[in-house]
C-alpha cells in the first residue's frame, strides 16, 4: 500500500536482530519531508544500526520502514538509491580509485547497465566537487587523502546520488570546527534549496542542537526521548542514558551541552 509522500521517513515497530542478539527493539521514528531529523545517544545504543535499517542495508526483524510512502521492502535497489543515499561512518573505499571516480560511483543508479556516464553525470560530480571545495582533488588516489579530506568526499559522492533522503551517519566526526561548520551548512542549504530530508546521527550534541529540527534519543536499542533539541537536550535526560555530568545552558540557535568535570576530592 502506498501512504503519504509528505512524510519521508516512517519506521513502525522496528525490531533489528544482529548476529543472534536483539540489537533494536519497538522503535518508533517518522521524519517529514524537508525536515532535518539527528538520533543521538552514547555509543552502541542502535544509531547506526537504524540508519542502515533506513537505508536498506539491513533487514526487520519486526515492523515495517516506509520511504515516502512506499515500504521499503517494495523497492528495488536502483529504485532505493534515487530516493535514498547514505554516508556510512567508514565506508569501504575501492583500492586505488580516484576521488572523482568514487564521487561518480553516487551517479550509478541514473547509468544503464554497461553504459558510461553521461556529460550530465560528470557535471553533477564535478559540481558537487566545487560546492565541497575539493576541485583540486578530483585525480588524487582517494587513499592519499587526509580524514577530514576523505570524509568530505564520502559526503560529495551521497550528494552526487541527487536522493531526497540523506542519511549521515557522524558526517562531521573527523573535521575540523570550520570544515564542520561548511559540511553542516552546505547541507542545510542543500535542505532549504531542493527541500532535502536529514536523517543524522552526531556525538556533538550541541552542534547537533543547532541543525536539527527534532531530535531522537536512543539507549540500548530503543527510543527514550523525541522531540525538538530543547526538550532532549536536558541535564536530566543526559545525565541518566550518558550517565554524563553535564550543563546545558541557552545558545542563540538551541541548547549548548557542556561537559563538567567532576569536583577532585582533597
Ligand atoms: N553484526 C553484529 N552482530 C552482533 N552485534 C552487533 C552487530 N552489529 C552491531 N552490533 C551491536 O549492536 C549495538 C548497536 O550498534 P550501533 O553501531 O548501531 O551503535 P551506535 O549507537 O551507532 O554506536 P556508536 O555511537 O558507538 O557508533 C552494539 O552493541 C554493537 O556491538
Amino acid at each position: 500500500m502506498t501512504g503519504r509522500t509528505d512524510v519521508a521517513v516512517e519506521v513502525t515497530g522496528l525490531g533489528v536482530t544482529l548476529g543472534g542478539a536483539r540489537i533494536l527493539s519497538g522503535v518508533d521514528v517518522s521524519v517529514a519531508a524537508g525536515e532535518w531529523v539527528t538520533v543521538i545517544g552514547p555509543n552502541g545504543a542502535g544509531k547506526s544500526t537504524l540508519l542502515r535499517a533506513v537505508g536498506g542495508l539491513l533487514p526487520a526483524s519486526t515492523g515495517t520502514i516506509s520511504l515516502f510512502g512506499t515500504p521499503i521492502t517494495r523497492l528495488r535497489r536502483r529504485d532505493r538509491a534515487r530516493v535514498v543515499a547514505t554516508v556510512a561512518q567508514s565506508p569501504v573505499v575501492p583500492a586505488g580509485m580516484a576521488v572523482l571516480d568514487y564521487v561518480l560511483l553516487g551517479r550509478t543508479p541514473y547509468i544503464p547497465p554497461l553504459g558510461r556516464e553521461s556529460a550530465a553525470d560528470l557535471a553533477v560530480a564535478y559540481d558537487v566537487l566545487d560546492r565541497l571545495d575539493l576541485t583540486g582533488f578530483a585525480a588524487r588516489a582517494l587513499s592519499t587523502l587526509s580524514g577530514g579530506e576523505r570524509q568530505r568526499v564520502f559526503l560529495a559522492r551521497a550528494l552526487a546520488q541527487g536522493a531526497s533522503l540523506l542519511l549521515l551517519d557522524e558526517p562531521t566526526s573527523a573535521l575540523d570546527i570550520g570544515h564542520q561548520q561548511e559540511v553542516l551548512e552546505l547541507v542545510d542549504q542543500l535542505r532549504a534549496d531542493h527541500g532535502l530530508t536529514v536523517l543524522a546521527t552526531m556525538h556533538d550534541l550541541s552542534v547537533a542542537g543547532e541543525y536539527a529540527d527534532r531530535m531522537v534519543l536512543m539507549a540500548a536499542g530503543e527510543v527514550v526521548a523525541d522531540g525538538p533539541p530543547r526538550a532532549v537536550l536536558t541535564d536530566e535526560l543526559l545525565a541518566v542514558h550518558y550517565r554524563a555530568r553535564v550543563r546545558v545552558i541557552d545558545g542563540e540557535h538551541g541548547p549548548l551541552v557542556v561537559p563538567v568535570r567532576a569536583r577532585r576530592s582533597g
